[in-house]
Protein backbone atom coordinates (compact mmCIF):
# COMPACT_ATOMS: atom_id res chain seq x y z
CA UNK A 1 0.00 0.00 0.00
CA UNK A 2 1.62 3.24 -1.11
CA UNK A 3 1.80 6.35 1.59
CA UNK A 4 1.42 9.47 2.20
CA UNK A 5 4.09 12.08 3.36
CA UNK A 6 2.87 15.55 4.49
CA UNK A 7 5.21 17.96 5.49
CA UNK A 8 3.97 20.19 8.46
CA UNK A 9 4.67 23.87 7.61
CA UNK A 10 4.96 24.37 11.37
CA UNK A 11 8.47 23.94 11.51
CA UNK A 12 9.08 25.99 8.20
CA UNK A 13 11.06 29.39 8.11
CA UNK A 14 7.63 32.00 7.90
CA UNK A 15 9.85 34.72 7.48
CA UNK A 16 10.88 32.37 4.33
CA UNK A 17 7.11 30.89 3.61
CA UNK A 18 6.72 30.37 -0.15
CA UNK A 19 10.72 29.21 -0.41
CA UNK A 20 9.76 26.48 1.96
CA UNK A 21 6.04 25.79 -0.31
CA UNK A 22 8.03 25.68 -3.44
CA UNK A 23 10.60 23.48 -1.59
CA UNK A 24 7.87 21.19 -0.91
CA UNK A 25 6.11 21.47 -4.23
CA UNK A 26 8.94 20.09 -5.80
CA UNK A 27 9.48 17.20 -3.59
CA UNK A 28 8.05 13.85 -3.40
CA UNK A 29 6.30 14.91 -0.49
CA UNK A 30 1.94 14.31 -1.48
CA UNK A 31 0.17 17.30 0.76
CA UNK A 32 1.02 19.90 2.69
CA UNK A 33 0.03 19.53 6.14
CA UNK A 34 -1.10 22.44 8.09
CA UNK A 35 -1.38 23.22 11.89
CA UNK A 36 -4.24 25.67 13.10
CA UNK A 37 -3.63 26.89 17.35
CA UNK A 38 -6.03 28.84 18.99
CA UNK A 39 -4.39 29.01 22.87
CA UNK A 40 -7.74 27.12 23.94
CA UNK A 41 -8.18 23.79 22.37
CA UNK A 42 -3.94 23.35 22.66
CA UNK A 43 -1.42 25.87 24.95
CA UNK A 44 0.13 27.71 21.55
CA UNK A 45 -1.15 29.68 18.74
CA UNK A 46 0.11 29.64 15.28
CA UNK A 47 -1.16 31.05 12.52
CA UNK A 48 -5.51 31.80 10.59
CA UNK A 49 -6.78 32.61 7.40
CA UNK A 50 -4.23 35.16 5.81
CA UNK A 51 -1.55 32.58 6.12
CA UNK A 52 -3.09 29.60 5.23
CA UNK A 53 -4.36 31.89 1.70
CA UNK A 54 -1.17 32.81 0.98
CA UNK A 55 0.60 28.88 1.34
CA UNK A 56 -2.16 27.89 -0.96
CA UNK A 57 -1.80 30.63 -3.50
CA UNK A 58 1.98 29.03 -4.09
CA UNK A 59 1.32 25.06 -2.86
CA UNK A 60 0.99 22.63 -5.80
CA UNK A 61 -0.18 19.80 -3.46
CA UNK A 62 -3.59 19.58 -1.42
CA UNK A 63 -3.40 21.30 1.04
CA UNK A 64 -4.07 18.49 4.80
CA UNK A 65 -5.60 21.41 7.42
CA UNK A 66 -5.14 19.95 11.04
CA UNK A 67 -7.74 22.04 12.89
CA UNK A 68 -6.45 22.22 16.66
CA UNK A 69 -9.04 24.50 17.75
CA UNK A 70 -12.33 24.58 20.17
CA UNK A 71 -15.72 24.80 18.22
CA UNK A 72 -14.19 23.79 14.78
CA UNK A 73 -17.85 24.12 13.01
CA UNK A 74 -17.45 28.07 13.13
CA UNK A 75 -14.87 28.12 10.63
CA UNK A 76 -15.14 24.89 8.42
CA UNK A 77 -16.17 27.09 5.42
CA UNK A 78 -13.45 29.81 5.37
CA UNK A 79 -11.02 27.49 6.08
CA UNK A 80 -12.46 25.55 2.16
CA UNK A 81 -12.60 29.01 1.26
CA UNK A 82 -9.02 29.82 2.29
CA UNK A 83 -7.84 26.67 0.19
CA UNK A 84 -8.27 23.08 2.55
CA UNK A 85 -8.55 19.81 0.58
CA UNK A 86 -8.74 17.82 3.91
CA UNK A 87 -10.01 19.39 7.35
CA UNK A 88 -9.17 17.03 10.54
CA UNK A 89 -10.86 18.07 13.79
CA UNK A 90 -10.12 16.81 17.04
CA UNK A 91 -12.56 14.58 18.71
CA UNK A 92 -12.14 16.09 21.91
CA UNK A 93 -13.47 19.80 20.56
CA UNK A 94 -16.56 18.56 19.10
CA UNK A 95 -19.80 17.97 20.87
CA UNK A 96 -21.68 16.76 17.77
CA UNK A 97 -18.79 15.01 15.32
CA UNK A 98 -21.42 13.41 13.47
CA UNK A 99 -22.94 16.52 12.90
CA UNK A 100 -19.12 18.30 11.84
CA UNK A 101 -17.88 15.33 9.98
CA UNK A 102 -21.19 15.45 7.83
CA UNK A 103 -20.36 19.33 7.59
CA UNK A 104 -16.87 18.87 6.40
CA UNK A 105 -18.47 16.47 3.32
CA UNK A 106 -20.77 18.89 2.72
CA UNK A 107 -17.98 21.65 2.02
CA UNK A 108 -16.33 18.89 -0.86
CA UNK A 109 -13.49 18.69 2.06
CA UNK A 110 -11.97 15.22 3.13
CA UNK A 111 -12.99 14.50 6.16
CA UNK A 112 -10.99 13.38 8.90
CA UNK A 113 -10.75 13.36 13.12
CA UNK A 114 -7.60 13.46 15.01
CA UNK A 115 -7.10 11.34 18.62
CA UNK A 116 -4.99 12.67 21.18
CA UNK A 117 -2.58 9.89 22.99
CA UNK A 118 -5.18 9.68 25.78
CA UNK A 119 -8.38 9.11 23.60
CA UNK A 120 -8.95 5.40 22.65
CA UNK A 121 -9.52 4.47 19.26
CA UNK A 122 -12.57 2.87 20.29
CA UNK A 123 -14.59 6.10 20.33
CA UNK A 124 -14.70 6.45 16.69
CA UNK A 125 -16.62 3.12 16.45
CA UNK A 126 -19.76 4.64 15.50
CA UNK A 127 -18.63 7.13 12.92
CA UNK A 128 -15.81 5.19 11.54
CA UNK A 129 -17.35 4.25 8.11
CA UNK A 130 -18.50 8.07 7.35
CA UNK A 131 -14.15 9.07 8.01
CA UNK A 132 -11.60 9.68 5.06
CA UNK A 133 -9.37 9.79 7.36
CA UNK A 134 -8.39 9.49 11.36
CA UNK A 135 -5.13 11.43 12.51
CA UNK A 136 -4.03 9.51 15.34
CA UNK A 137 -1.76 12.16 17.48
CA UNK A 138 1.61 10.61 18.42
CA UNK A 139 2.39 13.64 20.79
CA UNK A 140 0.54 16.16 22.78
CA UNK A 141 -1.02 18.71 19.93
CA UNK A 142 0.48 22.32 20.16
CA UNK A 143 4.03 22.02 19.74
CA UNK A 144 6.58 20.77 16.81
CA UNK A 145 9.66 18.57 17.37
CA UNK A 146 8.34 16.70 20.84
CA UNK A 147 8.86 13.10 21.17
CA UNK A 148 7.40 10.24 19.65
CA UNK A 149 4.97 8.38 21.92
CA UNK A 150 5.52 4.30 21.75
CA UNK A 151 2.27 3.72 22.06
CA UNK A 152 0.54 5.07 18.78
CA UNK A 153 1.90 1.81 17.08
CA UNK A 154 -0.82 -0.11 19.43
CA UNK A 155 -3.53 2.60 18.10
CA UNK A 156 -2.64 2.03 14.75
CA UNK A 157 -3.32 -1.72 14.37
CA UNK A 158 -6.85 -1.51 16.63
CA UNK A 159 -7.66 1.59 14.37
CA UNK A 160 -7.48 -1.06 11.35
CA UNK A 161 -8.75 -3.94 13.04
CA UNK A 162 -12.05 -1.20 13.55
CA UNK A 163 -11.72 0.30 10.08
CA UNK A 164 -11.40 -3.29 8.30
CA UNK A 165 -15.05 -4.51 7.90
CA UNK A 166 -16.56 -0.81 6.76
CA UNK A 167 -13.83 1.31 5.92
CA UNK A 168 -11.26 -0.82 4.52
CA UNK A 169 -9.57 2.13 2.57
CA UNK A 170 -9.21 4.29 5.42
CA UNK A 171 -6.50 6.59 5.64
CA UNK A 172 -4.71 6.77 8.93
CA UNK A 173 -2.13 9.51 9.03
CA UNK A 174 0.27 9.56 12.12
CA UNK A 175 1.45 13.37 13.07
CA UNK A 176 4.19 14.15 16.01
CA UNK A 177 7.66 12.99 16.30
CA UNK A 178 8.00 11.22 12.95
CA UNK A 179 11.07 10.52 11.45
CA UNK A 180 13.45 8.02 9.73
CA UNK A 181 13.50 6.10 12.68
CA UNK A 182 9.83 4.99 13.04
CA UNK A 183 8.65 5.40 9.68
CA UNK A 184 9.07 1.45 8.87
CA UNK A 185 7.28 0.49 11.94
CA UNK A 186 3.94 3.04 11.57
CA UNK A 187 3.87 1.38 8.06
CA UNK A 188 3.96 -1.92 9.44
CA UNK A 189 1.87 -1.26 11.63
CA UNK A 190 -0.98 -0.01 9.57
CA UNK A 191 -0.19 3.44 9.38
CA UNK A 192 -0.38 5.04 5.41
CA UNK A 193 -0.20 8.79 5.77
CA UNK A 194 2.88 10.72 7.95
CA UNK A 195 3.38 13.53 8.88
CA UNK A 196 6.71 15.61 9.67
CA UNK A 197 7.97 18.89 11.03
CA UNK A 198 10.81 19.27 12.64
CA UNK A 199 12.64 15.72 10.85
CA UNK A 200 12.02 17.44 7.77
CA UNK A 201 12.66 21.62 8.24
CA UNK A 202 15.72 20.64 10.54
CA UNK A 203 17.08 18.83 7.54
CA UNK A 204 20.43 19.79 6.07
CA UNK A 205 18.95 18.66 2.72
CA UNK A 206 15.26 19.05 3.23
CA UNK A 207 14.27 17.39 0.36
CA UNK A 208 16.18 14.42 0.54
CA UNK A 209 14.57 13.87 4.05
CA UNK A 210 11.07 13.79 2.38
CA UNK A 211 12.54 11.28 -0.12
CA UNK A 212 13.77 9.07 2.89
CA UNK A 213 10.03 9.04 4.31
CA UNK A 214 8.77 8.40 0.65
CA UNK A 215 10.43 5.34 0.02
CA UNK A 216 11.85 3.90 3.10
CA UNK A 217 15.20 1.45 3.62
CA UNK A 218 13.31 -1.59 4.45
CA UNK A 219 14.62 -2.28 8.06
O1 LIG B 1 0.03 18.80 14.93
C1 LIG B 1 1.19 19.03 15.22
C2 LIG B 1 1.55 19.46 16.61
O2 LIG B 1 0.41 19.55 17.38
C3 LIG B 1 2.26 18.96 14.17
O3 LIG B 1 1.69 18.57 12.94
C4 LIG B 1 3.35 17.98 14.57
O4 LIG B 1 3.88 18.27 15.80
C5 LIG B 1 4.44 17.91 13.52
O5 LIG B 1 5.65 18.33 14.02
P1 LIG B 1 6.86 17.33 14.37
O6 LIG B 1 7.02 16.40 13.19
O7 LIG B 1 8.00 18.29 14.53
O8 LIG B 1 6.50 16.59 15.63
FE1 LIG C 1 -0.59 18.47 12.87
Amino acid sequence: MNHFIAPSILAADFANLQRDIEMINQSDADWIHVDIMDGMFVPNISFGFPVVKAVAKHAKKPLDVHLMIVEPDRYLQQFKEAGAASITVHLEACKHLHRTVQAIKELGCKASVALNPHTPVASLVDIIGDLDMVLIMSVNPGFGGQKFITNTYKKIKELRMLASAENPDLIIEIDGGVDQSNVNNLLNAGANALVAGNSVFSAADQLNAIKQLKNPLKS
